[in-house]
């Protein structure tokens, strides 16, 4: 019996999602390595958000197994995973607007680590508000933000919990190119201390820039996966692709 690989941040097996008669999500499985970056590409509708949302716990699989750095998570909490090292930016959807942008990210502080004092969780806060070019910020209300700031924040939240994975939900959603650069270059620097990045985009220079390794999703299914460049050049994917308007040449 071989145990799990300790490379192996996040295996997924056979997942599938049933609503109703739908099956959003199905058969899913993948691998991904410590320091990896995958993006999770796909048409509307192709499953992306509820993989995500099986990842992190928000849904419980119909079927399937998940493994977080080798322990099955199947039917652990959204808590549970976050404790074992799962972040999520978007997890608590919004920032609370009438705090401070400090006070937001303490809160993610707080919330990763049972155990945390205030203080400590405060100081983490702020380094992390440097970190993501927030600091000048700190003191303002979260609702005063601009977009870019927000994602930033969002970021910065989902850091404070201290993940080893990091998911992302289309954060680049909404922003001018110059300033989804600058996201780029900020989710660089989160794989660049050490945390696996699992992504959703739909900006396919960002996936291009971005990415490791790729997986296309396609009616609940995974389609390809490989290589930005492989996948691009996949004949099954291009047709996923034909009549919708992401441009996939990037
Ligand atoms: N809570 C739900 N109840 C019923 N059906 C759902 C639910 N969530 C998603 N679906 C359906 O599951 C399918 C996959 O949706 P999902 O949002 O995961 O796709 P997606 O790839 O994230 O799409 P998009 O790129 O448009 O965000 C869609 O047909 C959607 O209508």
């Amino acid at each position: 019996m071989s145990g799990p690989s300790p490379d192996v941040v996040l295996r997924a097996q056979g997942l599938t999602k049933r609503f109703g008669g739908l099956l959003a999500v199905q058969n899913v499985s993948f691998t991904q390595y410590s320091g990896e970056v995958l993006a999770v590409i796909g048409p509307n509708g192709a499953g992306k958000t509820t993989l995500l949302n099986l990842l992190s716990g928000v849904y419980r699989p119909t079927s399937g197994r998940l493994e977080l750095l080798g322990q099955d998570v199947t039917a652990l909490s959204m808590e549970g995973r976050c404790h074992l090292g799962l972040g999520r930016a978007f997890q608590i959807v919004r920032p609370f607007p009438e705090m401070t942008v400090l006070e937001n990210v303490t809160v993610g502080a707080l919330f990763g680590q049972a155990g945390t004092r205030l203080p400590e969780a405060r100081e983490r806060a702020y380094e992390l508000l440097e970190r993501t070019g927030l600091a000048a910020h700190a003191d303002k209300e979260a609702h005063e933000l601009t977009l870019l700031q927000d994602k930033r924040l969002e970021v910065a939240r989902a850091l404070a919990t201290r993940p080893r994975v990091l998911l992302l939900d289309e954060v680049m959603a909404g922003l001018r190119p110059a300033e989804a650069q600058e996201a780029v270059a900020l989710v660089r620097s989160v794989r660049d201390s050490g945390i696996s990045v699992l992504f959703i985009e739909h900006i396919m220079p960002v996936v291009r820039d971005l990415a490791d390794r790729v997986v296309v999703m396609d009616q609940g299914q995974v389609l390809a996966e490989g290589t930005y460049r492989e996948v691009t050049a996949n004949p099954q994917v291009v047709a996923a692709y034909l009549g919708t308007e992401t441009e996939l040449q990037a």
